[in-house]
């Protein structure tokens, strides 16, 4: 295991394309309780700035419950999570979006009508100076804005590889492209950190290979912290700087791939049900609907 910080994570040092302004992610003792059940177990780990953190565990570990903290969506019982120095428990989901924290989920979630350039345009509103007003009356100042935000909209399109398809209806894409436009979009805001949930699950292999490429193109040119929850080992091992992995809610192992793949805990907790599936595998290993509840 590598060299542990207080909390029994990695405290490893920032990347070197890291953007600036970018600041660490650090959770410390978080814990969440659903009626008897303790989802979430004063679990603690840090996501140096410009890095990939992937959040592994077999089916009920805490992942999901784990993201919806960082995003807002549920209120920790315990614990703190900071942001460089804001402090996001207790915040709702778009004061930490403003704080520069963008999320993309499972399911696809993109208008499936409009084209791809409008739906990445939505992802910019956060970024949007300009009243209503001023938009509605066509002022210049309006037309202005639109111009440069459609101009970076193009730029980022063309980074994740969707530049030809711009002009077509997000939800007339393949699945494999329009989970990258979902990604696109989530970049349009501009993040510091980057929350993706299961983003390869549901595609080919071809797809996987992609948008694993497309993951690590946007932590090295971009230099944004991502925060990674993903079933497919094989884009884990590759993608992430740092791993946690967490099993029925606590933190059982953090470290590099490599530590976390030969930790005999996390051998354990991946054999526990089903013997075929580990850490290196293809697959998490799921435990079955219900298990851990
Ligand atoms: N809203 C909720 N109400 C009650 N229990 C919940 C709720 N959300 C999650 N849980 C329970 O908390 C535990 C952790 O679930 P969570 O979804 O965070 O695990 P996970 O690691 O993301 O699993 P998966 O890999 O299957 O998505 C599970 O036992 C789950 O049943």
């Amino acid at each position: 295991m590598a060299a542990d910080g207080a909390d029994g994570t990695r405290s490893a040092g920032a990347s070197p394309g890291t953007a600036p302004g970018v600041p660490p992610l650090r959770v410390r003792d978080l814990t969440v309780r659903f009626a008897g059940l303790t989802a979430l177990d004063a679990v603690g780990f840090t996501v140096a700035p410009g890095t990939v953190h992937a959040l592994i565990g077999p089916n009920g570990a805490g992942k999901s419950t784990c993201f919806n903290v960082l995003s807002g969506v549920y209120r920790a019982r315990a614990g703190s999570v900071r942001f460089g120095e804001h402090e996001l428990t207790g915040l709702p989901p778009h004061r930490i979006a403003g704080l520069g924290v963008a999320r993309i989920f499972q399911n696809l979630a993109l208008p499936p009508r409009a084209t791809v350039e409008d739906s990445l345009l939505l992802g910019r509103h956060r970024l949007t100076r300009t009243g209503f007003l001023a938009a509605g009356l066509r002022l210049p100042s309006a037309a202005r804005e639109e111009r440069a935000h459609r101009a970076r909209v193009r730029e980022i399109a063309a980074f994740v590889g969707l530049g030809d398809c711009l002009d077509r209806p997000a939800g007339s894409l393949p699945y494999g492209r329009q989970k990258l436009a979902e990604l696109a979009r989530a970049l349009c805001a501009e993040p510091r950190l980057l929350l993706l949930d299961e983003p390869v699950a549901g595609m080919t292999a071809d797809e996987r290979r992609r948008t694993a490429a497309v993951i690590a193109g946007v932590r090295d040119s971009l230099g944004i912290s991502i925060v990674l929850v993903e079933h497919d080992m094989g884009v884990v091992m590759r993608l992430a700087d740092a791993v946690t992995v967490l099993d029925f809610g606590r933190r059982i192992a953090g470290g590099t791939s490599a530590e976390v793949q030969n930790d005999p805990a996390v051998v354990r907790a991946y054999l526990g049900e089903r013997e075929e599936t580990g850490p290196a595998g293809r697959d998490g290993g799921p435990r079955g609907e219900g298990a851990g509840a």
